[in-house]
């Protein structure tokens, strides 16, 4: 048998013909030296890009290299011999490295959560695209060989992300047929299979609307070892993906590019619904509902991308999860706290996720110090589009105990300090005719909560509510909208103190969601607040907490 290695894409097909013509002209004494040199010089090019491209691609994880030693080590031939497998599979047809991790880009960038993969194989592939997926996400993957489900399955139980992936063998277009009747839609398709279906798999997906918004489709080997451009070709399967190929070209649902990438990688993507409203020239209302406001979609209205925002109290708690939150949504963000160590610890933990942050120490109940955080943004950062005032202090003390000392120092910062930043971002955001300004309040301020005595902390979040109403009225019709949010009782460190340890099971009992608050329940509301989806509502009070106050 020959051990001969089969070309499999086009630049192996080049390799190979050049080291054919090489042999040839060694073997013709007369070969100009300049052709010799020339010949060589296009087989280096040629032979040396797969290798130089597995080098600089990231290493594979450990389970991906066991599944491709275990796929090459593997006698197909005899499984196939011992009726293990209906087909003799060729170990070649594996994803690989390069294609592997193409994919598992593709996957991070589309920020899919739902794969579909019809061929699995041995599964590098699946699992390459499962590394992907966030711990939630998921891989059907479609496979006509049982066997294949068993050779792969003990090597995806070993990788942390195996439990994303869901083999369903039997043949891919059945498989469908049920994903498609259970309402299954997905963000990334990747076709792999027999390549006379994929045309069929392509339209079935289509027409039965599986493909998410802003889904992709990837189609593997759409060169077909250059057959897809050669008049000479006769191969059923290069004509197949000829066919397939300029099927996709003609659909103005779709538009695609084929990226030159081992045996050729397609990429499709569905035109936007505005275009095709056009092309149909259907009855649809294209209007911004239908096509978005400014052609952004909702979750797009609510990226901050290219804002300024700043917060206070931002070293721990609440205030680290708004400004994670606010970077996260695309926000430039300054950490402003007391503790300078603290906002430099929350920076760099932006930093590590690809947010630009600064870090301010101040003390919002001081006004020079409130004056210095905003010029030193605005000399940052020119601008100030989102301000979270939320640094806030809370001291228990029963009323008639209540010294003016506390009652000052609860003002101070939770409210003067609160006005102050108020006023000063304000300032700078009606210079701008822009301004989002969100501060915390509390649940205090809408219910006394009990059994612990806290006037200050009550009156003060109170007089935040006013604060923003009184704000948010004035200054909208200048384009800075001022509203806060109020939390119930949030789990932070804080309520773990020996003496409110105690009053958890109490104040659980008093909450229709059963739980305490985490900061990380608070975050969407930041960024409504803080992005144009929120351009509406002004002087509001978002309340969130479980529940609480309606009891
Ligand atoms: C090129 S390989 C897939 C490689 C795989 N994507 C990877 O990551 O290594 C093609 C696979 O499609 C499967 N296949 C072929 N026809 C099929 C069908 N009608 N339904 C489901 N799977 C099919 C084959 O058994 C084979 O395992």
């Amino acid at each position: 048998m020959s051990t001969e290695k089969v070309p499999d894409t086009p630049v192996e097909v080049i390799v190979d013909l050049l080291t054919k013509a090489q042999d040839i002209a060694a073997s013709c004494g007369n070969v100009p030296e300049e052709l010799t040199s020339h010949l060589q010089k296009a087989l280096d090019i040629a032979s040396g890009l797969d290798d130089y491209l597995e080098k600089m691609t990231t290493q594979e994880s450990e389970q991906l290299a066991e599944l491709f030693k275990k796929t090459f080590s593997h006698d197909w031939d005899q499984v196939h011999k011992e009726g293990k497998t209906m087909f003799k599979l060729p170990k070649e047809c594996i994803t690989g490295h390069v294609e592997g991790q193409t994919l598992k880009m593709l996957i991070h960038m589309s920020q899919a959560k739902r794969v579909l993969e019809i061929g699995m194989f041995t599964g590098y592939g699946a699992l390459s695209m499962a590394e992907a997926l966030p711990e939630d996400g998921c891989l059907v993957a479609c496979e006509l060989e049982p066997y294949l489900k068993e050779f792969a399955q003990p090597i995806f139980d070993k990788s942390p992300h195996g439990k994303k992936i869901n083999v369903k063998t039997g043949n891919a277009m059945e498989t469908l047929k049920e994903l498609a009747t259970a309402g299954e839609q997905f963000d990334m398709v990747f076709i792999d299979a027999d390549k006379n279906n994929y045309i069929n798999y392509y339209k079935f997906i289509m027409d039965n609307n599986m493909l998410r918004l802003r889904g992709v489709i990837c189609i593997d080997n759409s060169l077909f070892k250059a057959r897809v451009y050669l008049n000479e070709t006769t191969d059923s399967n290069g004509l197949a993906l000829r066919e397939f190929n300029q099927f996709v070209s003609n659909d103005p649902r779709v538009e695609q590019v084929i990226v030159p990438l081992r045996d050729g990688l397609t990429l499709i993507r569905r035109v936007p619904p505005a275009a095709e409203c056009f092309r149909h020239q259907c009855k649809i209302t294209d209007d911004e509902v239908f096509r978005g406001v400014t052609g952004r979609f909702i979750l797009d209205r609510m990226r901050l991308d290219g804002k300024v925002a700043y917060v206070t109290g931002a070293g721990q708690g609440i205030g680290r999860a708004f400004a994670h939150a606010l970077g996260e949504a695309g926000a430039k963000v300054a950490v402003v706290d007391l503790d300078g160590a603290k906002a430099e610890t929350v920076v760099e933990e932006l930093f590590l996720k690809g947010i630009n942050a600064i870090s301010i120490t101040a003390d919002i109940s001081k006004s020079d110090d409130v004056q210095r955080m905003i010029d030193a943004i605005v000399s940052k950062w020119g601008v100030i589009h989102i301000g979270c005032n939320n640094a806030g202090i809370n001291m228990n003390s029963a009323s008639e105990d209540t010294s003016l000392e506390e009652w000052d120092k609860t003002f101070n910062v939770n409210l003067r300090g609160t006005f102050m930043c108020c006023q000063a971002a304000g300032r700078v955001m009606l210079k701008q005719g822009y301004g989002k300004i969100i501060n915390t309040a509390s649940m205090a301020s809408l219910i006394v909560p009990h059994p612990q005595k806290q006037l200050s902390y009550n009156t003060s979040k109170a007089g935040v509510v006013k604060l923003t109403q009184t704000l948010g009225t004035e200054w909208a019709d200048r384009g800075v909208h001022v509203n806060c949010i109020s939390p119930g009782i949030v789990d932070t460190p804080l309520i773990h103190s020996e003496s409110l340890r105690p009053l958890v099971q109490r104040w659980l009992s008093d909450i229709p969601a059963g739980r305490l608050a985490q900061v990380t329940d608070l975050q969407a509301a930041v960024v409504y607040l803080a992005s144009d989806a929120s351009d509406y509502m002004t002087g509001h009070n978002l309340v969130i907490e479980g529940g609480q106050s309606l009891w």
